[in-house]
């Protein structure tokens, strides 16, 4: 399924005037292809993301995910789309702290209602391809940092997302850590046929994508294929 944004504009109050966030932003991701977005700090990456992840509803604009609109859905109708719909990948995993690492991705299908075996092995079959087969049982407090992140991966791709949207995933780890970290997130999207939107401030990160956009004050500058 494929990730539409059309003609997105997000505004806040400042002072007597408004301050565009967004400004009529198109974007498309098709199924399986992979988005960097690059910016300077405060250009609207962040929300971007948010707003593609149906977690801020624009001011004006559309966003399709795999053609349905999610602004023409009541707001639980939208809470399902992203739950089933939706990966996301935070800066930090957030993690509980009391599960372990095939707790924290089987969650996900406990929340969807549908945590049975199958959803067990899926959880397992994840954990292995983020490389941590042997760390199915550590709790956050014993795991690295990348390996948190891994996890973090793995919790977003376990809904079988058609979306997968990950602000800075690599930000707290070093470059090579976080570059694993990224060319794995990328693989297993691409594998899944997500369509992917990475925001990194990392140009060598971002040329990892099939394509690359650099916003500024809300605004696409450039977007090329890399
Ligand atoms: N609800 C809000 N009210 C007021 N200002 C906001 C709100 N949300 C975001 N902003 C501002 O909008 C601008 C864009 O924020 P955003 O988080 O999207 O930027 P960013 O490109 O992700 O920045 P960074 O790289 O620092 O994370 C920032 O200046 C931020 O302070």
């Amino acid at each position: 399924m494929s990730l539409r944004l059309e003609n997105i504009t997000v505004a806040v109050p400042d002072g007597t005037t408004r301050r565009v966030l967004l400004d009529r932003l198109d974007l498309e991701v098709r199924p399986g292809e992979t988005v960097a977005v690059t910016g300077a700090s405060g250009s609207g990456k962040s929300t971007l993301v948010a707003v593609a992840g149906l977690l801020r509803v624009p001011d004006e604009g559309r966003v399709l995910i795999g053609g349905t609109d999610a602004g023409a859905l009541k707001d639980r109708g939208r809470v399902r789309l992203r739950r089933d719909r939706v990966g996301i990948v935070f800066q930090s995993p957030n993690l509980l702290p009391a599960l372990t690492a095939r707790e924290q991705v089987e969650v996900v299908a406990h929340v969807a209602g549908n945590l049975d075996a199958a959803a067990r092995a899926r959880a397992v079959d994840l954990l292995t391809r983020v490389g941590l087969a042997d760390r199915l049982d550590a709790r956050p407090a014993e795991l690295s940092g990348g390996e948190r992140q891994r996890v973090g991966i793995a919790r977003a791709l376990m809904n079988e997302p058609s979306v997968v949207l990950a602000d800075e995933p690599t930000a707290s780890l070093d470059p090579e850590r976080g570059q694993a970290v990224l060319d794995l997130l990328l693989d297993e999207a691409r594998r899944v046929g997500a369509a992917t939107v990475v925001v990194t401030h990392d140009p060598d990160q971002a040329a990892r994508a099939d394509r690359h956009l650099h916003l500024s004050q809300g605004v696409v500058q450039v977007g090329s294929r890399t």
